[in-house]
């Protein structure tokens, strides 16, 4: 039985993340994903909770034929001590599937097995692309699963990110 792990900000979660982790869930017998920075919210780069990404992500693996668990982790000061504390909030797993090239130092130099996930069309699949989407109020709905377009309208989260983001230029300036 192998158990893996997958940490994002998720913000949001889009198809890029989903076709990784449909991939995952054909080497992995069951998925831990993390839903990282788990503290912020309501900023421009980070419009949405903890919770409300728990919900997007695990609506999204329903159908997937995959065990999984959505654990929200929060950023610590300490990057040495950063696996330690990830491994104090998750069911242990044996492999670490990621881009982020912090996230593999911190990995590898703990000794746990990392392997890197490709990027699925980038340029398309980015929650930097997407949020600003959202402000320009362009579509941005064919970018993420239904279940995250659902989290999203239910929330009114392009009103926030709007709000949050407008507030950002305004104490710039
Ligand atoms: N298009 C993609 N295809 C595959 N993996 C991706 C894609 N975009 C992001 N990832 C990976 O998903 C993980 C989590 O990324 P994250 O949640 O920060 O998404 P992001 O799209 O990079 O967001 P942002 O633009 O807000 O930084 C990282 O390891 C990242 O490399
Ligand atoms: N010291 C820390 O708290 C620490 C270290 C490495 C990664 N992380 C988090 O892991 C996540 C990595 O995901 P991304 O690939 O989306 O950046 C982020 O939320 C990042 O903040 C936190």
């Amino acid at each position: 039985m192998t158990r893996a792990f997958y940490i994002g900000r998720f913000q949001p979660y889009h198809f890029g993340h989903h076709t990784i982790i449909k991939q995952i869930a054909e080497e992995v017998d069951e998925l831990v994903v993390g839903i990282g920075s788990a503290q912020k919210s309501h900023e421009s780069t980070d419009p949405f909770t903890a919770g409300e990404r728990v919900l997007m992500v695990y609506n999204a693996l329903e159908n997937l034929p995959i065990r999984h668990y959505v654990l929200p982790i929060e950023d610590i000061k300490y990057n040495s001590i950063w696996v330690h504390h990830v491994a104090s909030r998750t069911p242990h797993f044996e492999v670490v599937y990621s881009n982020n090239p912090l996230v593999i130092q911190l990995f590898q130099e703990a000794g746990v097995c990392v392997k890197q996930s490709p990027l699925y069309i980038r340029e398309r699949y980015s929650g930097t692309e997407i949020r600003r989407r959202m402000v320009a109020g362009e579509k941005w709905e064919h970018l993420v699963p239904k279940s995250v377009v659902e989290v999203i309208k239910e929330i009114d989260g392009v009103t926030r990110l709007r709000n949050v983001s407008a507030s950002d230029n305004n104490s710039s300036l």
